[in-house]
């Protein structure tokens, strides 16, 4: 069992580091990846993945804080002695190998018998379409095979503590892409090894991993499965970055169960306690609907999307623009509107986190 513990760890590149949050690439985080987990790292460009990971792996050695795997202090252990496999952005493929011989290395490394080496490698070339490839050169194959090769690589060692992907499937072409997450997420169920897999799509995390942990600017700001991080946003962050549109957010003043945007009342599904920092209420686009002029908060629609699968209004309130949903067969034809939002899915927030209601 490979418990994997990020303990007050930070990263910093500079040779003598202020405490200025502007000095680390990863701000003090404490972190914990279980054992058999497929967790996936998402954030921006810049917002310390890699940076992360590379610790985990050993390329990086952390300024700060300490790494275990299970009781095992590693922050200064070699990338060797970790017992992890890595795969990147961009094939590592030996080009005079064939892939059989490529896929077969990490095991040969390893002293692992013969029998067992041609049995796991026809495994795993089967889960990744490579079998009728077997004993073609890994040169002259086109950059998915070769990514296909490199993930097999990664794949094929049974007994590793974590395998760790930085953006493996950027240079894949997208139709394949959908089937090599799937392929994934078999070996994943297969090996019960922690899988920690880098990216900035959020489509690519929320379909791999069973626990997302969104990053920005060197912070981790919440980890959950895909319902928590849609439903409750634990910062204004996270409910702009899951979800195409983001979360909406409006300013509002909240007083125990009810709200007032720009001088409209409306119900909140919980009572809140007074708040100091500025408040919002976030709700997403498809909890918030477009109404007639009269009804609900008022609102100035600025035009209508057609999505195919649904239609969604642009509108004004209170000085933020909002994603809202317009009900089949509502043709408005005016430009002044009202908005309701659906009060079980209100989020309050206050100084861009999450609040907890009262009680909760
Ligand atoms: N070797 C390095 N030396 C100096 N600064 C670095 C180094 N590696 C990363 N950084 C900086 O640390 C910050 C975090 O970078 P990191 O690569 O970890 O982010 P990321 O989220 O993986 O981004 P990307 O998806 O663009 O790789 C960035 O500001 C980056 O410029």
């Amino acid at each position: 069992m490979t418990t994997i513990t990020l303990e007050n760890l930070a990263q910093s590149y500079l040779k003598s580091p202020s405490k200025a949050d502007e000095d680390w690439a990863l701000k003090e985080t404490n972190f914990t990846f279980r054992h058999g987990g497929a967790y996936a790292l998402l954030g921006p460009s810049g917002c310390g993945k890699t940076t992360l990971l590379n610790i985990i792996s050993g390329l990086v050695v952390p300024t700060r804080g300490r790494l275990k795997f299970g009781d095992r202090d590693v922050t200064h252990a070699s990338t060797v002695s970790r017992n992890i496999s890595q795969v990147f952005q961009f094939p590592v493929v030996y080009d005079t190998m064939t892939v059989g011989e490529n896929l077969a290395f990490p095991l040969r490394n390893r002293g692992v018998a013969a029998d067992k080496i041609k049995q796991r490698v026809g495994q795993i070339a089967e889960l990744l379409d490579l079998t009728a490839v077997l004993d073609k050169k890994a040169r002259n194959l086109t950059p998915d095979a070769r990514q296909k090769i490199s993930l097999g690589r990664g794949l094929v060692r049974s007994d590793v503590s974590a395998i760790l992907f930085d953006e493996p499937l950027t240079v894949i072409d997208p139709a394949l892409k959908w089937e090599l997450r799937s392929t994934l997420k078999a070996v994943h169920r297969e090996l019960d090894v922690t899988m920690v897999y880098v990216t900035h799509d959020q489509t690519e995390a929320l379909t791999f991993a069973d626990t997302v942990v969104v990053m920005s600017d060197g912070r981790v700001l919440q980890s959950g499965n895909a319902e928590e991080l849609y439903e409750r946003p634990a910062h204004t962050f996270v409910g702009n970055f899951i979800g195409s549109p983001g979360m909406n957010f409006v300013p509002a003043k909240v007083s125990g169960r009810s709200a007032d945007i720009a001088g409209t009342a409306i119900a909140l599904p919980h009572t809140y306690a007074a708040m100091s920092d500025a408040v919002e209420l976030g709700v997403r686009p498809n909890y918030a609907r477009l109404a007639e002029a009269g009804s609900g908060i008022p609102a100035r629609l600025i035009r209508i999307e057609d999505l195919g699968r649904m239609r969604l209004a642009r509108v004004r309130i209170a000085d933020r623009t909002l994603s809202v949903t317009v009900p089949d067969g509502m043709t408005p034809e005016s430009e002044t509107a009202g908005v309701i939002f659906d009060t079980p899915r209100i989020n309050v927030y206050s100084g861009g986190r999450l609040v907890a209601p009262d009680g909760a």
